[in-house]
């Protein structure tokens, strides 16, 4: 720890010079970074135990496994779900060995059965395994990460998080762009609810109450696109999931990597490193444990660059490239910045990049040029086809990214108490997503840990701004190219002079506020986050749901869930 002995000395020197008053602004701005310690700033063993805490949380959570549903068991005598036969009074499983882990096995339930008695029983078994146990380390890790702002000069953990963002009321702005996107996302959800109604009937999906949130394809309920043979508008017609087609042409990861690079350098921008290649892991290895959720590394020497992805052949995992791929041309483009800038413009800079390429690649034209889907036809089923498959991802996963920092904010704050984490967090749930529980919670539970970036320590907000901006670097990318013709026709695949205005953005770093980087994106139009892009992409789309819609109940009673969360 005596790294931290240094830091903390540079840190004293830093904060001993009246920095605020030097007039380079580029001066003054490094000096503001520097200056922010961060966890180093707590005392040796708090510093300790923090990193502990978090490291347990981390490996908890990567090594959880659950049971294979054995639908024999847990019945009624009237038939009925029993939901306490297979958990003994400590919760855990009976009578079985613990085999699956969330990836690949417990993910591809949840995107493939279509057993809600067996979605039931893995939603819940996997927060007994991954949320529950550590529910009483993360009261602990907010107390010491509290701790660490404060020394940093803020009121409180949350606060330390929104300052990347260097805007004095974050909150108030989220919550400006949630209030014009809610009713696009109202209208999705009253229709995906309609099309599970009528899959599982009334008894499993309320007519106008929330949806239960074993049932939308995903662990988290965070984005829809596996209910797609459910939920497609016009069945039959072309869909962008390219799954059956990757794995008829015998795609591997490797190959997908390079698809993705090779649409990077299409735009004339870097190719990924030879470390890249011989040092990133793409597929899960079977000798050992490892953090499987997906990630991106810069190790800051401007030649060593890998990601850790256990890769499937699938066209999720294909977005999912493009994704952290964008995290690494990020960095490649601003490593000769000074290292204090050498990061986004602000975190959902960061997680817009590969999203924002995604965008053209994930367009039927785009997918049949590279031989992944064919006869592509131009009619209008086919369009609304393509946006409803785009807002599975897209719109059902906004009140998600908005929710889960709302939550964190809220524990770091200390407006929500130990004794109603998961109470408040079933609240904002019903409330932003319109999604219940398929069975009661209670405190005892800790729901929030069974999703990755709470045990990891991972900010989230960054997600909701991300798929509100990269719509923004769409449209404007899609100008440069020269595009013309509806927005979620464009594919900027190839175009140089996308590629540039891109690069001029990027390398920027965090050298000059995000704002003034949106002001270069957009040629001097804004320097706001804007919705009105993502508006125009899936336009024809809402057209299209609210005829549909005739009829239907938009939005949800909370009190006709079929499971009221909190017993
Ligand atoms: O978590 C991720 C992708 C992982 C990551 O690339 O964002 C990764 C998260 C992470 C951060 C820190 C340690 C370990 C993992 N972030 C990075 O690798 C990263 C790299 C450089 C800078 C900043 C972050 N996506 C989110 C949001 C999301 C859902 N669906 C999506 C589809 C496309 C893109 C994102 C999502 C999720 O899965 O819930
Ligand atoms: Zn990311």
């Amino acid at each position: 720890m005596e790294w931290s002995e240094f830091h903390r000395n540079k840190w004293k020197q830093a904060t001993t010079f009246a920095w605020k008053n030097f007039t380079n602004p580029l001066v003054r701005r490094m000096f503001s970074f520097v200056t922010v310690l961060g966890k180093a700033a707590l005392p040796k063993e708090k510093l300790q135990e923090l990193s502990e805490l978090v490291q347990d949380m981390k490996t908890t959570y990567s090594t959880a496994k659950i049971c294979k549903y054995d639908s024999t068991q847990r019945r009624l005598p009237n038939g009925d779900y029993d939901y306490y036969a297979d958990f003994d009074a400590e919760d855990n499983e009976i009578g079985c060995v613990p085999t699956l882990s969330l990836e690949p096995e417990v993910t591809q339930i949840m995107a493939r059965s279509r057993d809600p008695e067996e979605l039931r029983y893995v939603w819940r078994a996997w927060r007994e395994a991954a949320g529950k146990p550590l529910r009483h380390k993360y009261i602990r890790f907010v107390q010491l990460a509290n701790e660490a702002a404060r020394l940093n000069g803020f009121e409180d953990a949350g606060a330390y998080w929104r300052s990347d963002y260097e805007t004095d009321d974050l909150h108030k702005e989220l919550q400006e762009l949630w209030d014009v996107l809610r009713p696009l996302y109202e209208h999705l959800h009253a229709y995906v609810r309609k099309k599970l109604r009528e899959k599982y009937g009334e008894k499993v999906v309320p007519r106008s109450g929330p949806i239960p949130a074993h049932l939308l394809g995903n662990m988290w309920a965070q984005t829809w696109t596996h209910t797609q043979d459910l939920t497609i508008p016009y069945p039959g017609r072309t869909s962008v999931d390219v799954t059956a087609s990757l794995l008829r042409q015998g795609y591997m990861p490797l190959h997908m990597f390079r698809l993705a690079e090779e649409f990077f350098t299409s735009l004339g921008l870097d190719p990924m490193p030879l470390g890249f290649w011989q040092k990133s892991l793409i597929v899960k290895p079977t000798d050992r444990e490892v953090v499987c959720h997906a990630s991106a590394w810069d190790f800051c020497n401007g030649i060593d660059y890998r990601i850790k992805q256990c890769t499937r052949v699938t066209t999720e995992d294909l977005i999912t490239i493009h994704h952290e791929m964008g995290h690494i041309q990020y960095d490649i483009q601003y490593r000769n910045q000074p290292f204090i800038f050498r990061d986004g413009a602000n975190p959902g800079f960061h997680e817009a990049v590969g999203d924002v390429l995604a965008l053209s690649a994930s367009t039927p034209h785009h997918l049949q040029s590279i031989g992944l889907l064919e006869n592509v036809d131009d009619s209008y089923e086919t369009d609304i086809n393509f946006l409803f498959t785009m807002a599975l991802d897209k719109i059902a996963f906004l009140p998600f990214g908005y929710l889960v920092d709302l939550w964190r904010w809220e524990v770091f704050s200390g407006k929500t108490g130990e004794l109603s984490l998961n109470r408040r967090w079933w609240e904002l749930r019903l409330s932003l997503q319109g999604v219940s529980p398929p069975l009661p919670r209670d405190e005892d539970d800790f729901d929030p840990g069974a999703k990755f970036h709470i045990p990891a320590n991972v900010p989230y907000i960054r997600y909701f701004i991300s798929f509100i901006v990269q719509f923004q670097f769409h449209a404007e990318l899609c100008k440069a190219a020269g595009h013309v013709g509806p927005l979620h026709h464009c594919d900027i695949y190839r175009s140089h002079k996308a590629g540039t205005l891109l690069r001029n953005v990027l390398s920027l770093g965090k050298s000059r506020p995000w704002t003034e980087a949106l002001l270069i994106l957009t040629s001097g139009k804004t320097s706001k986050l804007d919705v009105k892009p993502i508006l125009e992409y899936f336009a024809p789309l809402i057209a299209w749901l609210k005829s549909q819609n005739r009829g239907e109940f938009v939005g949800w009673r909370v009190s006709e869930a079929i499971v009221q969360p909190v017993r």
